[in-house]
């Protein structure tokens, strides 16, 4: 089982990106240098290593570049590095000046096992300002010529048309372009990567001036983003010339718009920045998102493309994975992310029940007020909508509805929500009501059995929500819903005549390790008034449970612990956006769940205080996972089907079934739980 916990078996691939030394017109040193970091590579289990254009040369030899001696010394050092590098299990990719019949070209040469697999000439040659590359190289359009003979090899595949399809890892397609051709309006990446390649390497020399890093990075960024595509991005750095420039060599590596790795720059070293491409989660998208494959039906061009194919040697055993997975995928962990979300999801949570209000002409909103998170939540949205709407804040009407199992904690916390805020506030007591029903139905808690099963539980449930429906009836309002997306992928809500349903739901979409985030930034001192925020911060250190069961009626906790039948949020939240967002199997999210929690002590974690900060083992969640898929898949689609309206919050989706989630409410779970059977327990 020890395969489990290596990343190749889950789709990702390590790739490298060196910045190497180098001395310019020194291909002997170039060379020395390119063989000691592929060699590094190889050694941390990189498949791919790319190093920047004309790295073996060195980009800046202007008109040394015309000189024999120069591309003859190239060209012997290169056969040095096919046979220094050919018993590594990596990928190299190179550059160097090829000299074709009497045309130079700016070459990215692909190199495996003493073989040069392909060589791809530099389409855009930039002959601007400070470059001059038109008058050393010329265009790759200037031969017919489709193989060429170079280091001794004959019929080496020669032009921009070339995709490399490592067979034994699927999905793994890689390209090259170089430099200039990122900048260009329709880079050959873009056909590239219609024509299937998940992963592009770049080789660049890219002189730095003030700014031009975040621009460079923005390039990358994006055409990672519109190919939903790895990109591997070197720029040489350290030994190029400043006789007219400077030269800060930087590696990136992006992964569909996000930025996974990135090296400082300006070191005088040589350096390796490493990452791992989520190849799965590329094609995915791409099988999802249909205007991909529309765009290369509109643009034949990438038909042009021609296969090169190669094994690469794969070692088993552990490797997991450097790149960070965020703990909570719903909440950023870097503050200014996290301001700027929690402002993004108050606003589309209360314009979509401002405008919701309008259409109806309400007069009230009616929402029942628990004392627990979700319902806190939504009253601040309805205060927040009143406030734009003009309305005085008596227009909302909280109930606070005591059954059998409300604890004095939460009801207090009910009152001091609904006073602070000003709304208008009222108790009604459900169990007169419940009782009735319970006796009206025969079952036996009526008679005092303590049979506390799911009726019992939904009884309640239902009682309040009934009473809520029947209000709005009488105060010509809406009843405001308070579901949260996480209960609503367990199925943790009472169907129809229960808090599944209202007449418009703010919550919807947000899941309820975002919504504890939501409550928790209001509490930062100056967004909300003194009572408000003392409340809201005891209402987040309180037990999230349904409180349908009764308990020890003096606890300070509510005695359901809702966490320990359906699991902690926290992790169900990562299974949720993972399954629903990328469609991964449960074998894959498990791993990304292991990255990302099994040590508490690594990794960035959102404001969340010390004793809270929890670690699982690969055994907990599979356990919990587990739960999740059968819950998710099998047992509670019914009550997506049917979900009242509300706005998508987050990019993590919506179940809506008019939204993100379109699903049955008759299928099985087994396609999940035999994937699952592949997670180790220990
Ligand atoms: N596919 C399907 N299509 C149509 N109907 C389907 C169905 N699957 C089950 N059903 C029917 O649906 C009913 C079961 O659903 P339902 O009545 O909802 O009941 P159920 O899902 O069994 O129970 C609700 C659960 O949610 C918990 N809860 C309730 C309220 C608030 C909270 C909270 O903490 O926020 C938690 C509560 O503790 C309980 O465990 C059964 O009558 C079943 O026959
Ligand atoms: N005692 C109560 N008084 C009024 N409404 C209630 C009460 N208990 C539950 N409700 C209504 O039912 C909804 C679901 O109840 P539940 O206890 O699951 O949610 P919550 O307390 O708002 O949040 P959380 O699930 O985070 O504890 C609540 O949001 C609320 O609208
Ligand atoms: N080597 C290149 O193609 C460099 C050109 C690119 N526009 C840059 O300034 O970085």
């Amino acid at each position: 089982m020890n395969e489990f916990f290596n990343l190749y078996r889950h789709g990702f691939i390590r790739v490298a990106v060196a910045v190497p030394e180098v001395r310019v017109a020194d291909p002997a040193f170039n060379a020395t240098h390119t063989i000691q970091l592929a060699e590094e590579a190889a050694a941390q289990r990189a498949v791919l290593t790319l190093f920047p254009e004309l790295g073996i040369s060195a980009y800046t030899n202007e008109d040394l570049f015309h000189q024999q001696a120069l591309l003859e010394s190239t060209e012997r050092e290169i056969k040095r590095l096919l046979r220094e590098t050919s018993f590594l299990d990596s990928i190299l990719v190179v550059g160097a000046p090829v000299l074709v019949d009497s045309s130079l070209y700016n070459c990215g040469l692909v190199l495996h096992r003493g073989q040069i697999l392909g060589i791809v000439p530099k389409t855009y040659l930039p002959n601007y300002r400070e470059f001059y590359e038109g008058r050393h190289f010329r265009s790759p359009d200037t031969t017919t010529r489709n193989t060429i003979e170079y280091c001794g090899q004959e019929e080496i595949p020669f032009g921009t048309d070339l995709l490399f399809n490592v067979r034994n890892i699927p999905n793994f397609i890689f390209a090259l372009e170089l430099c200039e051709d990122l900048w260009v309006p329709a880079p050959p990446s873009s056909f590239a990567a219609l024509a299937g390649a998940t992963v592009i390497a770049n080789l660049t020399a890219t002189n730095l001036t003030i700014g031009k890093a975040d621009y460079r990075n923005a390039l990358v960024s994006n055409q990672s983003a519109r190919c939903l595509c790895g990109y591997m991005y070197s720029a040489a750095g350290p030994g190029e010339s400043t006789t007219d420039l400077a030269w800060d060599g930087q590696a990136l590596i992006y992964e569909a718009g996000e930025c996974l790795s990135k090296s400082s720059r300006f070191d005088l070293e040589s350096r390796l920045t490493y990452s791992e491409i989520d190849l799965d989660k590329l094609v995915m998208e791409r099988t999802r998102q249909n205007s991909f494959t529309e765009n290369a039906r509109v643009l034949s061009d990438y038909q042009r493309f021609r296969t090169v194919h190669c094994d690469i040697q794969l070692t088993d055993g552990e490797l997991l994975l450097t790149r960070q997975y965020p703990r909570f995928p719903f909440v950023p962990s870097g503050e200014k992310d996290r301001d700027r979300n929690c402002y993004d999801a108050y606003n589309i949570q209360v314009h979509g029940l401002v405008k919701r209000l309008q259409y109806t002409k309400s007069e009230t909103i009616i929402i029942g007020i628990s004392g627990g998170l979700d319902s806190t939540q939504s009253l601040l949205v309805a205060a927040k909508a009143a406030d734009m709407l003009g309305w005085p804040r008596e227009r909302i009407r909280a109930y606070t509805m005591p059954g059998f199992a409300t604890s004095s904690r939460t009801k207090e916390n009910a009152w001091r929500l609904i006073k602070a805020l000003g709304v208008y506030g009222e108790e009604l007591d459900i169990r007169p009501a419940c009782n009735l029903m319970l006796s009206d139905i025969g079952h036996p808690a009526s008679g005092g059995t303590g049979d506390y099963d799911v009726t019992y539980e939904n009884i309640q449930a239902g009682q309040r929500t009934s009473t809520l429906f029947r209000l709005a009836n009488m105060h010509k309002g809406i009843v405001l819903g308070t579901g949260d997306l996480s209960e609503l992928a367990l199925g943790w809500t009472t169907y129809g005549v229960g808090d599944h349903m209202s007449h418009y739901n703010v919550n919807g979409s947000v899941p309820k390790t975002l919504i504890q985030y939501l409550l928790r930034w209001q509490t930062v001192p100056g967004r909300v008034d003194e009572d408000t925020r003392n409340v809201l911060l005891d209402i987040l250190s309180t037990e999230i449970s349904p409180e349908l069961v009764p308990g020890k009626s003096d606890a300070d906790q509510p005695s359901q612990r809702t966490e320990d039948f359906i699991g902690p949020y926290e992790l169900q939240d990562f299974h949720i956006y993972y399954t629903t967002r990328y469609g991964f199997r449960p074998s894959k999210v498990a791993f990304l769940a292991y990255n990302a929690w099994h040590n508490k002590e690594q990794g960035s974690w959102p404001d969340i205080p010390e004793e809270k900060r929890n670690q699982y083992t690969i055994g907990e969640i599979k356990h919990w996972l587990e739960i999740f898929v059968r819950r998710f898949f099998a047992r509670s689609q019914f009550k997506r089907s049917v979900m009242p309206d509300g706005p998508k919050v987050g990019s993590g989706g919506s179940l809506s079934p008019r939204g993100d989630w379109r699903a049955p409410s008759d299928s099985e779970a087994t396609p999940w739980l035999e994937d699952l059977s592949r997670i180790p327990e220990n």
